[in-house]
């Protein structure tokens, strides 16, 4: 037993500080009554209507993943049949995430003001009425509407269902169900590419039915949502004490829930304290440890988007296309298989996050992820020294004027959007290849030529945008593998999971609100630049761009995240009692502030008397 050190730190309130692994054993020797309990309250089958509660609040992960993965598919038919031109491509894919940008940060807003469970309901509304006028849309401009609604559904859902979750769950099995969140993402984006191969078949209206499919998990979610609870913590911030402990009761299984609606009371009065006056965004930065927190939460969820997660899976195509995949039907199932990795890594996720705990897990996770994005880079770098010369030149006059045909070789070819390489094949060996521009409507063939038709394997014809021929194709698969294998158990989920559990009741939803709301910029800004970084970088500067930025979210991570596995929303508050840089170091200097009555003792360990 180590001495214990008085020191005030927060005027009126006395804290008692432990290290998280001492809280954690503490629990299990001194509050064994309540893990008891919970552990009882688990038999007694308390998680299977807690596995209701997240199954229905996930699907507005499942629809979030949908929609951001669905437009894709839907694109390659919608600008033939609406004749779209690029500007108006790019404008329906950015504006959802720009509207979910928006309505994730007045989220915060509507959370604290309306409670969970109508903001759950108000985004189902929305998604289905989004899916609705999809797929009823005659015009682009209804089009635009239709994405900017779905966009409004993803950023509300997107920061109230890992708080509902978090705030519905026992302490033991909160990890893993708001994880379970991030794999209804990831399911989504499944099911979109699925749905994007099955419905590429139709010549007409494909998307029609690839972006409209969505009002199925809305109207279920919605449906669900009229007859399930409020979350029981905020239902006690509001003052609802009855049907706060009503609805815990209920969730627990009917089990006696007295010790836990005792301590979320208890930890809302002291709160009063803390929370001072002002906006609520005020009150966090002006208080030490909810700032804490928001830098923390913020920062995974910059990292998260700065790994650059969504240019890797959007980019996944091409990288097939550049390991031999020429058929583009191929290419979109082999996309589905991507996506299908992400899923599948994310479920190891979930299996981890409860055993070895958030810290762990986000740091062997950032730290693959850097490790394979260099692989990536790598194998980029070498296809660009390798890069077959541009050795045809036709003697077509329209092209006099193209830029494409001054290009010497495939390598700044293909950096150049307006331009693709044609040619043709003697065994593995590139010969009679050309810089051509491509065909505005139409990415798969050029302007003019030989390849004015695409890839025609039959005539040895060969087409290729975005990519180069190239014999180190399989480093570059091989990065992509271990990318998603490391990415998606790790920074995937935890950045939404940490968020969920960090925040004090007062400032849950702002800080939730705030830090998705940087993932959505973050999301918009690297997908938005991805083409002019490759541009001036080149696609290996790039990749090794983000490898160096998941480096910093390393170094972040290892300083500021503390582990917050097996403790209560209520006791998690206080690991961010210490300055910034110190709380995530390991076990013995994290510390936490167990309040007792109105006391501010600190401790290094091992102190149980909480009077
Ligand atoms: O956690 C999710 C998940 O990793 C998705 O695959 C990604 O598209 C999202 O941007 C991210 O927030």
């Amino acid at each position: 037993m180590e001495e214990l050190i008085v020191d005030r730190r927060v005027e009126d309130e006395r804290s008692l500080i432990k290290t998280p692994s001492d809280v954690q054993a503490d629990n299990q020797e001194h509050d064994s009554p309540t893990s008891t309990r919970q552990k009882r309250s688990v038999q007694h089958g308390s998680p299977c209507f807690v596995y209701t509660l997240a199954f229905f609040s996930a699907l507005g992960g499942f629809l979030f993943g949908y929609d951001t993965g669905v437009v894709s598919g839907a694109m390659l038919l919608l600008k033939r049949e609406m004749n779209l031109s690029s500007l108006w491509q790019e404008l329906l894919v950015s504006i959802t995430v720009g509207a979910a940008a928006i309505s994730s940060l007045a989220g915060g807003y509507l959370n604290g003001l309306y409670g969970r469970r109508i903001c759950i309901l108000l985004a189902s509304f929305i998604f289905s009425a989004g899916g609705i006028i999809l797929s009823v849309a005659h015009n682009k401009e209804v089009l635009l509407c239709g994405r900017l609604t779905v966009g409004l559904g993803i950023g509300i859902a997107s920061m109230t269902v890992p708080v509902y979750i978090a705030e519905v769950s026992p302490s033991e099995l909160r990890g893993q169900l708001v994880t379970i969140n991030t794999l209804f993402i990831t399911g989504g984006q499944f099911v979109a590419s699925v749905v994007d191969g099955a419905f590429s078949y139709l010549p007409h209206d494909g998307w029609r039915y690839m972006l409209g499919l969505s009002v199925v998990p809305a109207a279920l979610q919605f449906l669900g949502f009229l007859f399930l609870p409020e979350s029981p913590r905020w239902l006690l911030q509001k003052g609802d004490t009855q049907n706060a402990r009503l609805v815990l009761s209920r969730i627990r299984g009917g089990v006696n829930v007295d010790e836990e609606y005792e301590s979320i009371r208890s930890s809302i009065e002291e709160e009063k304290i803390d929370a001072g006056e002002g906006p609520v965004l005020w009150r966090i930065l002006t208080f030490a440890p909810a700032r804490r927190a928001l830098i923390v939460g913020c920062g995974l969820q910059m990292f998260q988007q700065l790994s650059g997660i969504n240019t890797v899976m959007y980019y996944s195509a091409t990288i097939l296309q550049m390991s031999g995949v020429q058929d583009d039907q191929m290419a979109i199932w082999l996309a589905a298989a991507t996506a299908f990795t992400n899923f599948l890594f994310t479920l190891v996720g979930v299996w981890l996050v409860e055993r070895v705990g958030r810290r762990k897990l986000t740091l062997g996770s950032i730290l693959g992820t850097a490790a394979s994005l260099m692989v990536l880079a790598a194998g980029f770098l070498l296809s660009a020294q390798a890069s077959p010369p541009v050795t045809f030149h036709p003697n077509d006059p329209s092209l006099h004027n193209s830029t494409c045909i001054t290009y010497g070789f495939c390598e700044s070819c293909m950096l150049n959007p307006d331009c693709g390489f044609c040619y043709g094949k003697n065994g593995t060996a590139v010969v009679e290849s050309s810089c051509m521009p491509v065909d505005t409507a139409n990415t798969e063939a050029a302007a003019a030529g030989r390849c004015s038709n695409g890839t025609q394997e039959s005539l040895g014809v060969f087409w290729a945008y975005n990519y180069c021929p190239t014999s180190y194709s399989w480093i570059v698969l091989l990065g992509l593998v271990l990318y998603l294998a490391f990415f998606a158990p790790g920074m995937g989920p935890m950045p939404w999971t940490v968020n969920s559990e960090i925040y004090p009741l007062w400032a849950r939803s702002t800080g939730n609100a705030c830090s998705a709301g940087v993932n959505w910029i973050c999301n918009v800004l690297v997908s938005l630049t991805f083409l002019h970084v490759a541009q001036y970088l080149t696609y290996y500067g790039a990749f090794f761009l983000y490898s160096g930025l998941a480096l910093l979210g390393f170094v972040f991570v290892v300083g500021c995240l503390p582990e917050t596995k097996g403790l209560r929303l209520e006791e998690i508050e206080s690991l961010f009692g210490r300055q910034l840089c110190s709380c995530g170091a390991g076990g013995s200097r994290s510390v936490l502030y167990t309040r007792v009555n109105g006391g501010n003792y600190r401790s290094d360990e091992d102190v149980t008397d909480d009077e």
